[in-house]
């Protein structure tokens, strides 16, 4: 059974054309004008770009007293149904937890993916067992080790604990990833406020300030270029930490930085809606913030010198937000997204003029790919690629609303917003998931998506840090031993 979507402009990170693609079984046959395939799907008028890929999602993750409510079954619907056929989740083991044995618990939930995953591993404790597992995690197709440097006395790591896991990322081509902001400070802040009366949602923003990202973005940029390793830091949300980002890049440091579609596209105003409900169903870490802000993280994805938009895909429901009633600091962390990204970014990237259709694809799929090193097999559109690919039709319009979501939750952090440039057809792997406009998702469809380390940037910053690195000035008479 082939497959061919006729008539279409193929949007890559680098070019448009016209031609048709055909599909056999899972990937990409041939690329070309006039194409036969067993079932045409008409991509006339249409963009036919490589499927999303959000790297940030948390899909039935424990956090907070609690479990978001998306699973690997809702989640990846809405992956879907939005135009995103990758989704990169965090395995989380709890502090004193065999990385092993947290990495068993995400394969058993993924089991119900509509489309292909991978994971990131999460340290959130270091010890001779954390170094030793690190390895066998990194032969199990997971090149990426995240560190939060926030959520003190749950998931937070100390800067020595992170040096020594950028080190032992760095020894084994692995990536570390941060979510950066001074958990210390952010603690300080929290308490602060709850004695002060301030115990509503918006404390949450006032107390984790743009300065508290800006400083851990910097720190860690530091320990990471001491430890010899490359950086990615999440949810990148203000000018502070993209400035950090900026700087370190200029000097030819290896970072990337990730804004969410959220701070791209909400501000802080919604934590001061006289709803209580309405500001809790927006708390998330880092919160969201000004104009000001929101404008740099733009800039930054037509510069260059942001890499990647994702959702941090965390979902609550408005339940699960009220535990904080009284005490914001046990309101749970997190916002949807998944079903969003793709266009919301299109609705006020490309069509405001901010990313062009290019751009736009570079940033929702082939960056990410490169950088987690799945390219070309995800991310593009190229003979022998998995056919992981939308269809975006750019006059297909909605208004978004909770009540026609794939996601589990009651609310949509984006209800209301009228978006442009809606999926034709999504396939995943050669299956159309999307079928003019509609979703058949097929559960247990996706499968694992193994990352080995040592991609180009890993390996380049390693011959680097080898040649620059600290050694004996040879000195006639003096014997290096000091004998
Ligand atoms: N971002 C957030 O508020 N919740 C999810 C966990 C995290 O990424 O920090
Ligand atoms: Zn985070
Ligand atoms: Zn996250």
């Amino acid at each position: 059974m082939s497959t061919v979507i006729k008539g279409g402009t193929i949007v890559t990170a680098d070019l448009s054309y016209q031609a048709d693609v055909l599909i056999e079984g899972d990937r990409i046959a041939a690329i070309g004008a006039d194409l036969e395939g067993d079932t045409v799907l008409d991509a006339t008028g249409a963009y036919v770009m490589p499927g999303g890929i959000d790297p940030h999602t948390h899909l039935e993750m424990p956090f907070m007293g609690t479990y978001s409510s998306d699973d690997f079954d809702s989640g990846t619907r809405a992956a879907l149904s939005g135009g995103t056929t990758m989704v990169v989740d965090f395995a989380l083991p709890a502090p004193g937890e065999s990385l092993l044995d947290a990495l068993k618990v995400w394969d058993n939930k993924s089991g119900r993916a509509h489309c292909d995953y991978s994971f990131h591993m999460a340290v959130t404790w270091w010890g001779p067992q954390v170094f030793e597992e690190m390895k066998a995690v990194t032969e199990k197709g997971i090149n990426t080790f995240k560190h939060f440097m926030a959520y003190k006395g749950s998931l937070m790591v100390n800067d020595d604990e992170m040096f020594a896991s950028f080190r032992r990322c760095a020894e084994l081509g692995a990536i570390p990833l941060v979510h950066a902001e001074n958990g210390d400070v952010v603690a300080e802040l929290s308490a602060r406020l709850l004695a002060e009366g301030n115990t509503g949602p918006e404390a949450h923003a006032y107390s984790r300030p743009a300065q508290v990202e800006g400083e851990a973005t910097n720190r860690a940029i530091m320990i990471a270029d001491m430890a010899g390793a490359p950086l990615y830091v999440v949810h990148v949300s203000c000018e502070d930490a993209h400035e950090a980002i900026r700087r370190a890049k200029m000097l030819g440091k290896r970072v990337w930085g990730e804004p969410l579609i959220q701070h791209l596209t909400l501000d802080e105003s919604e934590y001061f809606n006289k709803d209580w409900n309405h500001a809790a169903r927006r708390v998330m870490s880092p919160p969201f913030r000004d104009k000001r802000h929101q404008d740099s993280l733009w800039a930054g994805l037509a510069s260059g010198t942001l890499s990647c938009v994702a959702t941090d895909h965390c979902a609550f429901t408005t339940e699960q937000k009220r535990f904080g009633v009284g005490d914001f600091t046990k309101i749970p962390n997190g916002t949807g997204g998944l079903e969003d990204r793709m266009p919301m970014l299109w609705t006020h990237g490309v069509e405001t003029g901010r990313l062009t259709p290019s751009e736009f694809v570079a940033v929702t799929s082939t960056n990410i790919a490169k950088i987690l090193n799945c390219y070309p097999r995800k991310g593009a559109v190229l003979v022998g690629a998995d056919a992981d690919l939308m269809v975006l039709d750019p006059k297909k319009e909605k208004v978004i609303a909770a009540a026609t979501q794939q996601s589990a939750i009651d609310y949509n952090v984006f209800e209301g917003q009228r978006v442009r440039g809606l999926p034709r057809y999504v396939l995943s792997r050669g299956r159309v998931m999307v079928d003019d406009g509609e979703l058949k998702p097929k559960e247990g469809h996706g499968q694992f998506v193994a990352r080995p380390p040592a991609g180009p940037v890993s390996t380049a910053l390693s011959t680097w840090k080898a040649l620059t690195a600290p050694r004996p000035v040879e000195r006639a008479g003096i014997p290096a031993s000091g004998v």
